[in-house]
């Protein structure tokens, strides 16, 4: 297969998962919504949900990109308030494992994503079938990093095995990418992480490291392609034992 038809299945891939956890949502509910390319279709087919079949839902987004494209399409947005709880927050994954721990923030929207995630009754990740692994970290791990304690972040990165690059804007790569809320991103290249726990807890004792991608526990269950159909996993549930949807609590 060529990388441009590869890159053709994954974006259908894509759009099924979308189609599939648009399908979750119900009248009356809170929505969180995800960030990235996977999060995105969900968007559009949630906001053409609201405009022809009337379906009463109101969010918040984890990112401005998002919180512009569901403007666009018609979602009802809410602002951050305190008490506020999600009923089902749809969010993409840069890797999930079977336990459904994933690492986040390939968009540079980790910080937003696990607030939001955090408030959510029910995490659930929509996935392409490159997604998933067998062990974390492969995938550079993001950080989001508050740009004076730049320096020793990094230093303290190194010190834990996680070579760290500094992430440059895409689209202007002499200038450093900045998040929304305007610190910087460090993907940290630890290519396999044994113990995704401990190395939560360590990065967390770093001063100027705001966030980090890893989620654990926070995912409740994923909809993804694996061997060409559309699959729900849910935290130590085969895809086989978990087949048909996962209820909502
Ligand atoms: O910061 C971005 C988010 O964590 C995305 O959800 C993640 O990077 C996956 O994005 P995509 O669906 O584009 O692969």
């Amino acid at each position: 297969m060529s990388s441009t038809e590869a890159q053709t299945q994954l974006a259908q891939e894509k759009q099924l998962v979308a189609a599939t956890a648009a399908g979750w949502v119900r009248d009356g509910m809170l929505v969180g919504l995800g960030t990235g390319s996977t999060a995105a279709p969900f968007i559009e087919l949630l906001g053409q949900r609201v405009r022809e079949q009337g379906l009463r839902i109101q969010a918040t987004a984890t990112s401005k990109a998002s919180d512009e494209l569901a403007r666009r399409v018609g979602i009802p947005m809410i602002e951050p308030r305190r008490g506020l709880r999600f009923n089902l927050t749809v969010d993409g994954a840069d890797e999930l494992d079977p336990q459904l721990r994933l690492i986040k923030g390939g968009g540079g929207a980790l910080l937003r994503e696990k607030v939001i995630a955090t408030a959510s009754d029910y995490l659930l990740i929509v996935a392409d079938s490159s997604k998933a692994v067998a062990q974390l970290g492969r995938f550079p791990l993001p950080l989001e990093v508050v740009p004076f304690a730049l320096p020793w972040v990094l230093d303290a990165v190194a010190a834990l095995g996680g070579a760290p690059v500094v992430r440059v804007n895409k689209h202007h790569p002499e200038q450093l990418a900045q998040s929304d809320q305007g610190n910087l991103l460090v993907d940290c290249h630890f290519e396999a992480i044994a113990d995704p726990q401990g190395l939560a807890l360590q990065l967390k004792t770093i001063p100027g490291m705001v966030e980090h991608g890893l989620f654990l526990g926070l995912a409740r269950a994923a909809v993804v392609v694996q061997n060409g159909a559309v699959q729900v996993l849910r935290a130590g549930v085969s895809a086989a034992a978990a087949s048909g949807f996962a209820e909502l609590p």
